[in-house]
């Protein structure tokens, strides 16, 4: 364990806020804030079933992932041009920015535009551009994952692919989201396994609702670097110490585990649990806009409804995000150094 300059129990808060970080599960299109919904809905002549932003707001009442999803999509319609795709991005990124993030992994849901006659040339130019002048203008670094739909069929993620190729030399890699149960990861083994050939990373969703079994068809089958959620792992003991032993980060979402009902409420989660039992954890927010919380406020409100998490755990999460990202060993290793200087200066202070 690496030795950590104490730091009081009552700056815990500022420290949280303050640590850099990395996000490495976020939709981009999770972070469609309902006034911005409304604003591109006008813009771009979209009719919405709903009245008004507050009437949209109250309709985040979820049961399950799918209560969500059929919201989540319909929120997505009023993208439309490559500019919707680019404000979208870059008002994500600026907020990420204010809670120290200093890189994003952003997940893409290419099938929910093309479906509606989107090109995904639209989708890529607008993300692309605003991760560029984003990193140009405000420092943070952010790349792009495309993610297959899971209730869509193996064809369909094919056909997809077969879409992103001419933009794969701005994609990082590739995902798996949408409705977990009943689409195990199997379903698409051959997808992935062409993903790999063509030098793609690859993580996917698995044990968010399904069960354990998913998370192990997405190691075996999938080759999945990186586990989005894992939070059912902890119902089996071998697949913790599997894990653990091969250093498979989870993205972990408590605020979306949270609204989702994955847990029954925060003070239940898991997230104490698996990095104790020396898995490489993370936070992130899932669907910021949707979930009641960006990056910070899932540290905030997690470290506050788990007390036995400790300012070592925090050092660990912000640690963890590094070593699982993508990112070059050069950045990993100048965040890694800010993250120390911060607890330094957390410690020293006062
Ligand atoms: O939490 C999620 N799970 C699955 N699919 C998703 N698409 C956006 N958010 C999610
Ligand atoms: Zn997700």
């Amino acid at each position: 364990m690496v030795k950590l300059p104490p730091i009081p129990q009552e700056r815990l808060p500022a420290l949280l806020a303050a640590l850099p970080k990395a996000e490495l599960h976020i939709h981009i299109e999770g972070s469609l804030e309902p006034e911005m919904i409304f604003a591109l809905a006008r813009r771009n002549g979209v009719a919405l079933p709903y009245a008004s932003v507050q009437e949209l707001h109250r309709a985040y009442a979820f049961t399950d992932l799918q209560s969500f999803l059929d919201i989540y999509y319909a929120g997505a319609s009023v993208l439309l041009h490559e500019q919707d795709f680019y404000d979208m991005t870059r008002a994500y990124l600026a907020r990420a920015a204010m809670d120290n993030v200093v890189h994003a992994e952003i997940f893409f849901d290419p099938q929910t535009h093309t479906a509606r006659g989107v090109a995904l040339e639209t989708v890529v130019d607008g993300l692309h551009r605003a991760c560029a002048d984003a990193r140009a203008e405000q420092g943070i670094s952010a790349s792009l994952i495309l993610c297959f739909l899971r209730h869509l069929s193996e064809d369909d993620a094919f056909a997809t692919l077969e879409q992103a190729m001419p933009f794969l030399d701005r994609i990082i890699g590739v995902g798996l989201d949408s409705s977990e149960l009943g689409h195990p990861p199997e379903k698409f083994a051959r997808v992935f396994a062409r993903c790999r050939q063509l030098g793609l990373h690859v993580v996917a969703h698995a044990g968010e609702e399904g069960p354990p079994a998913y998370i192990w068809g997405a190691l075996d089958v999938l080759k999945a670097e990186r586990i989005d959620h894992g939070v059912q792992a902890v119902r089996d003991p071998a697949l913790m110490r599997r894990l653990a032993n091969e250093r498979i980060p989870l993205t972990v979402c408590p605020l979306s585990n949270q609204k989702l009902c994955v847990f029954p409420d925060l003070s239940r989660h898991s997230l104490k649990q698996l990095l104790d039992a020396g898995l490489v954890a993370t936070v992130n927010s899932d669907d910021p806009a949707y979930f009641g919380g960006y990056i910070n406020d899932n540290f905030s409100q997690t470290f506050a409804a788990l007390p036995a998490l400790t300012a070592q755990d925090a050092w660990q999460l912000a640690s963890n995000s590094f070593e699982a990202s993508f990112a070059a060993e050069s950045d990993k290793r100048a965040w890694q150094q800010r993250l120390d200087e911060c607890f330094e200066s957390h410690a020293e202070r006062g």
